[in-house]
């Protein structure tokens, strides 16, 4: 039911997931029932997120066969260095109760920090031993891409991005390198974004709503998402957007409402452990 996308080692990730931040630890667990239930069987959570002991826990109880699942976390910037890196996923992989990953992201670049490089040839260790089926990064701008060095070039680079925040030069960077594109944010964080009026004629004219607009061109662009809703209605209308499609001039509209607005931190800047 949910397409996928080829990563550049030949993995297929969904190109529709359900992610958990800013669901309490105490909620995760059914939100992630729900969401399985509903049909999502991508779901990404991070160490920063402290939920990752809950997301486990609903997996495990979904009874869902392992290799129907695809399950992200990221290493947090606390962790980043060589051996920290190391002992940070060994964590994760345990709260989750799993025996491997399919993706494992560096957070943030933190450049201050200065630790990224390092992270990356623990990341590269990990998938080399088999423990995770893809690596990558997230909120790396191109130069720090460029500084990231190593063997493997990232498979996914997730990155804020939505139709206020198109992040051009990033997606473009990224598919010349081979490297998927995933929003996060991808509604905007649910704020004025879905009342624009340009959503909003879009969405009466095709009989859908704002959110599944929204989706449905992340989709057509080729970009990864994983929309995060904690109402079961919302999680189904979220995963309802592979029945319709957007004109080209729809998504040309669309694009039009670029206004470089970040809802979150910028990765130039983003330091914090
Ligand atoms: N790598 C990174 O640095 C980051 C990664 N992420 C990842 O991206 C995921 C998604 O981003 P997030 O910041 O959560 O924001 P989203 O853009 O997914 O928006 C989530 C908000 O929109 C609301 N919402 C969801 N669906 C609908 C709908 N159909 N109609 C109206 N409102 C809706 C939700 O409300 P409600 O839940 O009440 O239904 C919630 O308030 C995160 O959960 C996380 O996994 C996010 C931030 C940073
Ligand atoms: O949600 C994430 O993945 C994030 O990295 C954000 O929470 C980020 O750390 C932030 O918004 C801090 O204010």
């Amino acid at each position: 039911m949910i397409p996928t996308v080829k990563l550049n080692n030949g993995v297929e990730m969904p190109q529709l997931g359900y992610g958990v931040f800013q669901v309490p630890d105490d909620e995760t667990r059914a939100a992630v029932a729900a969401a399985l239930e509903a049909g999502y069987r991508s779901i990404d959570t991070a160490t920063a997120y402290g939920n990752e002991g809950s997301v486990g826990r609903a997996i495990a109880e979904s009874g869902i066969p392992r290799d129907e699942l695809f399950v992200t976390t990221k290493l947090w910037n606390a962790d980043q260095g060589y051996d920290e890196t190391l002992r940070a996923f060994d964590k994760s992989l345990d709260l989750l109760g799993l025996d491997h990953l399919d993706l494992y992201l560096i957070h943030w670049p933190a450049p201050e920090l200065g630790r990224y490089t390092e992270s990356w040839r623990a990341f590269e260790k990990l998938y080399a031993d088999g423990r995770v089926r893809a690596i990558g990064v997230s909120n790396f701008q191109p130069s720090h891409l460029e500084r990231l060095g190593g063997e493997v070039v990232p498979a996914v680079n997730q990155v804020e991005l939505h139709p206020y925040l198109q992040q051009r030069e990033v997606r473009a960077y990224n598919a010349g390198h081979g490297i998927a594109t995933e929003a996060w944010s991808p509604l905007a964080k649910g704020g004025d974004l879905l009342g624009d009026p340009v959503v909003k004629a879009l969405a009466e004219r095709h009989g859908r709503t704002p959110a599944q607009i929204v989706l449905r061109w992340h989709l057509q662009l080729g970009n990864v998402v994983i929309p995060k809703s904690v109402t079961p209605s919302r999680m189904r209308e979220n995963l309802a957007v592979f029945d319709f499609t957007l004109s080209d001039a729809d998504v040309a509209q669309l694009s039009t409402l670029d206004r470089g607005e970040r809802t979150g931190p910028d990765p130039d800047t983003f330091n914090a452990v």
